[in-house]
């Protein structure tokens, strides 16, 4: 699967680029979560696809720096707004750092992780990178795949100094509705 992990960079690299609405919302540092829910007007939701212990793909490992032979809780949501499917959301949270008052991240339901995250003063975040996922990608879910190109970011978030990987990718209604504004 690794295959279809696009390369993440800093800031656009080669031909294709974002464009200037996204780049935006791209290198946002705050909660996405937040920044939907205004834009959606409180139309906002999370649809947990799947939450469960799995190994991270190498790209998510070696951004963890732990092995890929060791299991960790694997979170993969939509962020709905206004009832359509703007992001797709993957998120690795490693077994050493759900420890202690972390453990309850083991039983997030479709309370958004970034309410959880940007609550907590102490937080802080690695520097975003970003990647173009080739059309028809296999690692977006089917039912939010799409025929052109889509980009994505991911950034590592630590809590009590324990970290956790964030990916999301802007889907194609979200871009609709972008362009739209
Ligand atoms: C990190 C955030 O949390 C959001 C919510 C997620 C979830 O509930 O799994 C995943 C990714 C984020 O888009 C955020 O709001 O910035």
């Amino acid at each position: 699967m690794g295959c279809k992990e696009p390369s993440w960079h800093n800031r656009p690299t080669g031909h294709s680029k974002p464009s200037t609405p996204l780049s935006q919302w791209l290198f946002d540092r705050g909660s996405l979560t937040s920044r939907l829910q205004h834009l959606s007007h409180g139309q906002f939701r999370v649809e947990v696809l799947s939450q469960g212990w799995g190994k991270p793909r190498l790209s998510e490992a070696r951004s963890l720096g732990i092995s890929p032979r060791r299991y960790a809780l694997v979170r993969e949501v939509i962020l709905y707004g206004q009832d359509q499917p703007w992001v797709y959301a993957r998120s690795i949270l490693p077994q050493c750092t759900l420890t202690g008052r972390l453990r309850s991240l083991r039983k997030l339901d479709n309370r958004p992780l970034g309410a959880m995250l940007f609550n907590d003063p102490a937080m802080y975040r690695s520097p975003i990178e970003i990647a173009c996922f080739k059309a028809d990608n296999p690692l977006i879910p089917q039912k939010v795949r799409s025929t052109t190109p889509l980009w994505g970011r991911r950034s590592r978030f630590y809590l009590d100094n324990k970290p956790l990987l964030v990916c999301e990718i802007f889907l194609d209604a979200f871009n609709q509705t972008l362009s739209a504004q």
